[in-house]
């Protein structure tokens, strides 16, 4: 399996939002450390989300950045996604590496030492964590782990930490000496002015 890339930009597909234009502005500046995921509001129908998975997916292609799926296994597939995201609500992720396959890119959500572990064991290639911070990009999270929380699931596991929630460029570096390989992100991405520049900015706390 390739080597994962540090910079995880989520789809933002919340109304007035505009994730194409911001996919398109980070692709040249972030290609090398980059990874897409794909992920829709619940209330998108599968047809949606294939429809952005496959413009995602085209999009990406040309930079050799993989595009994940949150989620929504069929869609991966038929998209021809690199792999797929699933948390606590969606397939178990021994059932998730059955669908897409031994050599898929497969995200966990975890949140601690314990399931993280469990994750692994089951087949996930990289781990998901947080909520890091306090966000208002998704409701009904649990509290905040902060870097602590990060770090101790970082000690647990032998696969890339993902660090999400959040996550500002000014909180990048806390979360790298914590342990996290990379940070996942929606609002710091979609929410700049320039989201170049904030790639940029990002990426300059993982280079670290
Ligand atoms: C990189 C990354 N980490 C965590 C999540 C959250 O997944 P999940 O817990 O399944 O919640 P939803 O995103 O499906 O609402 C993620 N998507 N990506
Ligand atoms: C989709 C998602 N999952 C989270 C989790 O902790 O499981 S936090 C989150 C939203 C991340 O958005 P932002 O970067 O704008 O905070
Ligand atoms: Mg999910």
């Amino acid at each position: 399996m390739p080597s994962l890339g540090r910079l995880h930009l989520i789809t933002d597909t919340r109304p007035g939002r505009d994730p194409l234009t911001v996919l398109r502005a980070v692709l040249p500046v972030a290609h090398a450390e980059l990874v897409v995921q794909v992920r829709v509001e619940d209330t998108a129908t599968d047809r949606e989300a294939y429809d952005l998975a496959r413009r995602v997916v085209a999009l990406c292609a040309p930079y050799g950045v993989p595009c994940l799926v949150n989620d929504r296994l069929h869609v991966a597939l038929a998209a021809g996604a690199a792999g797929g995201h699933v948390g606590a609500a969606d397939l178990p992720v021994e059932a998730a590496r059955r669908v897409l396959g031994p050599d898929a890119v497969l995200g966990a959500t975890a949140r601690e030492p314990v399931s993280a572990v469990a994750a692994v064991e089951a087949g996930a290639s990289y781990l998901g964590v947080g909520p890091c911070h306090a966000t208002t990009t998704k409701d009904g999270l649990p509290p905040a782990i902060g870097a602590a929380g990060v770090r101790a699931v970082v000690e647990a596991v032998n696969v890339p930490v993902i660090a999400i929630g959040g996550v500002t460029a000014e909180g990048v570096p806390a979360l790298r000496v914590a342990g996290a390989y990379g940070v996942a992100v929606v609002g710091a991405l979609s929410g700049a002015a320039d989201p170049a520049r904030a790639a940029a900015e990002l990426l300059r706390g993982l280079s670290c």
